[in-house]
């Protein structure tokens, strides 16, 4: 098992857990407007990194962004599996392709 698919167990585990004992639950227990919005500001954090180009940051902003994007995703009951389901249909599907099919 991957740790992304450790951290996605332990983010849906946390839905019932106490605020009080686990950041993730009290993240949750916001709603998930605010869950997009932590996700949104790390998601920023890593642009900063990824333009100024230090990787050890950058390292660190992107796993920040992976833990808030699987919180945000539980929040609106989608899981791991579900963007692995869509990553799986896409595959063999050339992205300058699909783009073109979508202008018709
Ligand atoms: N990967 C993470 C992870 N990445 C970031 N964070 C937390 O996300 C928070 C975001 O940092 P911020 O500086 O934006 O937060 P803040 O400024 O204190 O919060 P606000 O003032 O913005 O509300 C920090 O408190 C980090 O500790 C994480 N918290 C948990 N995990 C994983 O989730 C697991 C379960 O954690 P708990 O739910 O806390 O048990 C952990 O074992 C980790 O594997």
């Amino acid at each position: 098992m991957s740790a992304l698919t450790r951290l996605a167990d332990t983010i849906e585990a946390r839905k019932s857990a106490d605020p009080d004992s686990s950041w993730t639950a009290k993240l949750l227990a916001k709603g998930p407007e605010k869950c997009a919005e932590k996700f949104g500001e790390e998601a920023i954090e890593a642009i900063i990194e990824a333009a100024k180009g230090d990787r050890d940051r950058l390292t660190s902003e992107a796993a920040d962004v992976l833990y808030h994007l699987l919180v945000m995703l539980a929040a609106r009951d989608l899981t791991l599996a579900d963007i692995e389901a869509e990553l799986t249909r896409r595959e063999g599907v050339s992205g300058i392709a699909e783009k073109t099919a979508r202008k018709g």
